[in-house]
């Protein structure tokens, strides 16, 4: 199995820069402070990146950075790269005929696309990122009232059971209220009903669960050379599909096929949508999801709702048969619960898949 990328908690073997942040620095802004103290920063030079079985998929202009804390690590991306944005990806107006050809294409191409034209109302979109927004300005003891984040509610820093780390915060929940605990709901606000219809209103047409994701600035940034932070670690989605909208602060970035990083213009009128590692078995193969990853900005704070359509618990995923024409599926058999179950199991980076593959990956 692929392994996450720098979140290796041991210093890397070749040489330290050992640039001790409080010399170089003046002193943390009380958000970092409560976020990290970071003490010292070991440099991986690509071409051993490169060497290592656990960041092979490291593209050639980066130099990864290790992070190392005494209590937490984050983790740095050099990527001369990460200001330029890419201009290919492909933007679909979901009120023109010939759509749903051309998302087949994009699917087919880079497993993501950016729609316009899709028909949700900014005001639903603005009234659940106000309230998002009000959510994450609450003290840290407040905030913390709703999480732990499983399986639904707030998150800090740590993202999923497995040790993966980010510069985020964030809220996840169902779209189904009900399973949304009373414990989240009045930590939400005095009148959470207020909060429920914003969401309500936004998902309705939408399955399974939704994510606010709230990236706070990192000033410390600016004083790092051009060194980026993680923010929301390199993966796939393991749904069918993501629906996401983030409001124009920079920060998404997807794995072309070749294996560069490019950065996604930000777009708050749009949506970005992923193929996710269902949809890439449903399809055999023929659409494959998108490695995506986030990278916190140094000036302005991000704020990103996703909501990501899984199908039932006992539902088989499998390739569809009108696709298959006599072709052998690719995969295994297994129910979105097995692969749900699997999925909490592994580091935020792993290759999911390659656990259901009918021949194991070389
Ligand atoms: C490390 C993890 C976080 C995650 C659950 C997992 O064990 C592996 C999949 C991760 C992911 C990625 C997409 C979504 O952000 C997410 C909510 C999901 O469904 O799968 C996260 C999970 C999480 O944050 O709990
Ligand atoms: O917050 C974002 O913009 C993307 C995060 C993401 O990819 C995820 O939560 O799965
Ligand atoms: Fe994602």
């Amino acid at each position: 199995m692929q392994s996450s990328l720098p979140k290796v908690s041991k210093p890397p073997l070749h040489f330290i820069l050992g640039i001790n942040r409080q010399e170089i620095n003046p002193p943390l802004s009380p958000h970092a402070q409560k976020y990290s103290s970071i003490q010292s920063l070991t440099l991986q030079p690509k071409s051993l990146s490169l060497l290592h079985p656990k960041t092979k998929h490291i593209t050639k202009k980066e130099m990864v950075v290790l992070s190392k804390q005494t209590t937490q690590q984050y983790s740095y991306i050099k990527n001369s790269k990460s200001t330029t944005f890419f201009s290919g990806i492909p933007m679909i107006d979901l009120s023109k005929p010939d759509s749903k050809t051309l998302i087949v294409k994009a699917c087919e191409e880079f497993g993501s696309f950016k729609v316009i034209n899709h028909g949700v109302p900014m005001e639903f979109i603005t009234d659940l990122e106000s309230e998002a927004i009000k959510f994450f300005s609450k003290p840290l003891s407040e905030k913390e009232k709703a999480g732990p984040p499983n399986p639904f509610g707030y998150g800090n820093k740590s993202i999923g059971p497995n040790g993966d780390i980010g510069w985020v915060e964030y809220l996840l929940l169902t779209t189904n209220p009900e399973n949304n605990s009373v414990r989240l709901a009045s930590a939400l606000g005095k009148n959470p009903e207020k909060f429920r219809c914003a969401l309500n209103e936004y998902t309705s047409s939408c399955e399974e669960y939704g994510l606010l994701n709230y990236y706070p600035p990192c000033p410390e940034l600016e004083a790092l050379n051009g060194e980026n932070m993680i923010g929301f670690g390199e993966h796939t989605d393991p749904q069918i599909i993501s629906v996401l909208r983030s409001n124009n602060t920079s920060g998404l970035q997807i794995s072309l096929r070749d294996g560069n990083w490019i950065s996604v213009p930000p777009d708050h009128r749009s949506f970005f949508i992923n193929v996710g590692d269902s949809l890439q078995v449903m399809t055999n193969g023929r659409f494959q999801s998108v490695r995506h990853r986030v990278l916190a900005n140094s000036l302005k704070s991000r704020l990103s709702m996703i909501f990501f359509g899984g199908p039932p618990l006992n539902e088989r995923i499998a390739p569809l048969p009108s696709l298959m024409k006599g072709e052998e599926s690719l995969y295994k058999e297994f129910t979105w619960f097995e692969y749900k179950k699997s999925a909490y199991g592994s580091r935020l980076a792993d290759n999911r898949l390659c656990l259901f593959k009918k021949i194991a990956a070389s």
